[in-house]
């Protein structure tokens, strides 16, 4: 399924000269969006790993289907205080800004494998904070997979030693 035609580029949002990928014309369709999930499930399959980690707030979107479809553990990745209980922080940079971001302390046993899921990977700033909150409890990141990825930006320059895969690439 081509998937493009459902990500509507807008310019100049957040910010001037950011070309922001918008996944809504996605949601909005059930075939596309389904179509998405299937395609994830499809290329994490031989994956190994016990909990996704969705980071705020489109990660959530992505990989709480995902979970479902797998029958995995989900593990949410927050802005500060949103989590009711103990948590790990980190700071980082983002495409357009700086941001923080919290887990539960309890949320990940120590060397359980972890999946992490977002929309997009940009700068790669946001997965590589998630990976020093998995690595803080002592567990490891065995992928990460994105619907979109800015190659343009290399990502995956920030994020050596571990598995990446993404449906459309820019
Ligand atoms: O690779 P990076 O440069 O880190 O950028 C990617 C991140 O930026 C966006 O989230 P954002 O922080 O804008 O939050 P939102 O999902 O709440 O809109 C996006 O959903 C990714 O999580
Ligand atoms: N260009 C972009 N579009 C949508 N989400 C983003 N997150 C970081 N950069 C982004």
């Amino acid at each position: 399924m081509n998937f493009e035609k459902f990500i509507r580029d807008i310019p100049d949002f957040p910010k001037p000269g950011i070309i922001f990928k918008d996944i809504t014309p996605l949601l909005a369709d059930p075939e596309a969006f389904k179509g998405v999930i299937d395609e994830m499930a499809e290329k994490v399959k031989d994956i190994e790993f016990d909990a996704i980690l969705v980071p705020e707030a489109r990660g959530f979107l992505f990989g709480s289907a995902l979970a479902y479809k797998l029958g995995k553990k989900l593990v949410p990745v927050r802005k500060p205080g949103k989590l009711p209980y103990e948590v790990v922080e980190v700071s980082y940079a983002l495409e357009y800004g700086e941001a923080k971001i919290q887990m539960h302390k309890d949320a990940l046993e120590k060397g359980e494998k972890v999946l992490i899921v977002d929309d997009v990977l940009a700068t790669g700033g946001t997965i590589k904070a998630i990976q020093t909150l998995v690595e803080k409890l002592e567990a490891e990141v065995s992928g990460i997979i994105c619907l979109i990825e800015l190659e343009f930006l290399n990502p995956r320059e920030k994020l050596d030693n571990v598995r990446v895969e993404s449906i459309l690439k820019y």
